[in-house]
């Protein structure tokens, strides 16, 4: 084992911050990390700075940097094991990087994580199990370990079941919860210091619509009351609404950052084209691989007589294609284009590789 790898899965070998600069394995040296034990006084709220961690040889979180500014929602978008929970707990000081560093508030999730969790609420993607408590003691214990006292716990309590809509069950157990109640319960757990910075991981998951919207609705409502919210999801239209911008990462690595608009735009001088082709159709995809627009067609499904695929070319270039299926001697009896959706921009950015 080499000094820049772990040596166990829960604790790098290498302190985050030490003074020599260890080399990546197969990759370039790295700078030490130098980070400010007091306040960076920049406007950006959350911020990754070339964070690694390894688990052995699972590269979890691999060379990521993006920040986000104070009063922002930013998407952290990938599929199942991309690295995100990974990367949210050591911004909720929950883990220790094995490079790089995580802040928040400008303070350092490895030098001061006091300062950070004070500043932090997390929302994990798994409820704790405090199933006989009820919701408002739930949220009281939590509100006494940051330490609030007296009226001003009192009046953060009830801020807080009114705001996240748990008043009605205040003294309900919580194992009498619905999953959505339980969403909110969370929620009110991670806002109850009043923290300027929120990490949420995929709070949506397993809500129904109209749950869905109403957490969209309290996000977008806490970032235009000043807090700054990361919060991610396996899916890039969930979260489209609600944030100002996204990050899609895909085994532990950044694949695409910006505003959602962006992103779609970047990848959208490409249309599916649908055609309906009603004879041979066990040969198209090898004929589209011949014609003279071939190099513009990607990732053809063929479906009974429905032939999809992606094309990146212009209305004259279409026409050629179809023109070249007609003279090979296809029956192509329907054209469709559309633009694709977020969802398509998605599949394309992300390739669905698992680690
Ligand atoms: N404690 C651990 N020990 C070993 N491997 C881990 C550990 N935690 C995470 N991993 C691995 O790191 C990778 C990233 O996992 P992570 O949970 O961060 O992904 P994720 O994007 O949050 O996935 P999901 O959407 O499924 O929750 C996965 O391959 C996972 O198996």
């Amino acid at each position: 084992m080499t000094t820049s790898e772990p040596s166990s899965e829960e604790q790098p070998a290498v302190a985050p911050f030490s003074a020599t600069v260890p080399t990546e394995p197969n990759g370039p040296a790295f700078a030490p990390t130098v980070t400010p034990a007091v306040h960076s006084g920049v406007d950006d709220c959350i911020e990754l700075r070339r964070l690694h961690r390894f688990f052995g040889e699972t590269r979890a979180v691999s060379d990521i940097t993006f920040s986000v500014q104070r009063g922002h929602v930013f998407g952290y978008i990938g599929p199942n094991g991309a690295g995100k929970t990974t990367s949210m707990r050591i911004l909720a000081t929950l883990d220790l990087p094995t490079y790089g560093d995580a802040l928040v508030d400008g303070f350092s999730a490895v030098n001061d994580p006091e300062l950070v969790r004070r500043r932090l609420g997390f929302m994990p993607d798994a409820f704790g199990t405090y199933r006989d408590v009820n919701c408002r003691e739930y949220l009281d214990f939590f509100a006494r370990a940051y330490g609030l006292t007296g009226a001003q716990r009192r009046q953060r309590l009830n801020w807080v079941l009114g705001f996240t809509g748990t008043e009605g069950m205040a003294f309900k157990p919580i194992r009498g919860l619905s999953k959505g109640m339980k969403q909110r319960l969370c929620l009110g757990r991670a806002l109850i210091h009043d923290p300027s910075v929120l990490i949420l991981d995929e709070p949506a998951a397993g809500l129904d619509p109209r749950a869905r919207i109403e957490l969209r609705r309290m996000i977008r409502e806490l970032a235009d009351r000043g807090k700054t919210i990361l919060i991610s999801s396996h899916i890039l239209t969930e979260l489209d609404e609600m944030c100002d911008a996204v990050g899609i990462i895909e085994q532990g690595q950044l694949l695409a950052t910006g505003s959602v608009e962006d992103i779609q735009a970047s990848k959208q001088n490409q249309l599916e084209l649908c055609l309906r082709i009603l004879n041979r159709n066990d040969e198209v995809a090898e004929a589209l691989q011949q014609v003279p627009q071939a190099a513009k067609i990607d990732q053809v499904v063929v479906d009974g007589q429905l032939v999809r695929f992606g094309f990146s070319g212009d209305a004259k270039a279409q026409a050629g294609v179809v023109s070249s299926l007609v003279h090979a001697g296809f029956e192509v009896a329907e054209v469709s284009a559309r633009k694709k959706s977020l969802e398509d921009v998605f599949l394309q950015i992300t390739e669905g590789l698992v680690q």
